[in-house]
């Protein structure tokens, strides 16, 4: 059986202050849920204030990019070293705004994939197609294409730790999310790439998200579907409420 994963994208949000009341609200609200995995994933700013906080809970910490580089003059980025030391559990990798506004290619991602692995991190590995992508019925080309090279080279028991996120970019902040159907079929269909890539035991194993408004009002009709592992959730993770009631599908 898969464990799902919820996880919250704070994106660009929360100060290290905001955080801490944030979690503190959280700690106090959260009664240990068994069957799911929860995730944070504040900004680096706010990454040691959570650690501290976090510390001894079972939810787990997250960071929203990496360098692939160990150390070097790479002015601005941060290490999978240093997210390691502070006890990030979890990188989000390939977002469909890094990918829109800051450059980052299939390439890059698959040698952030590389380099988390390698320190004991697990990518959360962003994959969807765009609005016009879609109506030129691309989906699953596009898909094909981002999980095939993001996970180039990588072992099977490496790709096996991958948590892959759907998230088709016209569902992203637009109050527009997918259907219960077509979020299930595209994510089917991702696991059999993964299966042409690594077998038949990998793509059981994979976890593969929805992600694009998610909210409270529909997470549970994700969750019912068969191929549906979690949900990388943006806006609605920003309240205590709404980000519980979402962990509690
Ligand atoms: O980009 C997302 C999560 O990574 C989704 O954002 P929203 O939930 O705000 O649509």
């Amino acid at each position: 059986m898969r464990k799902p994963i919820i996880a919250g994208n704070w994106k660009m949000h929360k100060t290290s202050s905001e955080t801490k009341e944030f979690i503190l609200e959280l700690l106090n609200n959260f009664s240990e849920l068994e069957n799911v995995e929860v995730v944070i994933c504040p900004p680096f700013t706010s990454l040691e204030t959570a650690a501290n906080l976090l510390k001894g809970s079972n939810i787990k910490l997250g960071a929203q990019n990496v360098h692939y580089e160990k150390s070097g003059a790479f002015t601005g980025e941060v290490a999978p070293d240093m997210l390691k030391d502070l006890g990030v559990d979890y990188c989000i990798i390939g977002h469909s705004e890094r990918r829109q506004y800051f450059g980052e290619t299939d390439e890059t991602v698959n040698k952030k994939v590389k380099a988390v692995l390698e320190v004991g991190i697990i990518p959360i590995m962003c994959v969807g197609e765009t609005l016009s992508e879609r109506e030129n019925g691309e989906t699953e080309s596009v898909c094909k294409t981002q999980v095939t090279e993001g996970l180039k080279g990588l072992t099977a028991e490496e790709i096996k730790k991958v948590v892959i996120a759907y998230e088709p970019v016209w569902a992203i902040g637009t109050g527009k999310s997918a259907t219960k159907e077509d979020a299930d079929e595209t994510i089917g269909y991702i696991r059999k790439v993964v299966e042409e890539i690594a077998g038949k035991e990998v793509a059981d194993a994979i976890r593969i998200q929805y992600g694009g408004s998610v909210k409270p009002e529909n997470i549970t009709s994700y969750m019912e579907m068969p191929q549906i592992d979690g949900a990388l959730v943006g806006g609605a993770s920003l309240q205590v409420k709404s980000f519980l009631e979402i962990a509690k599908f």
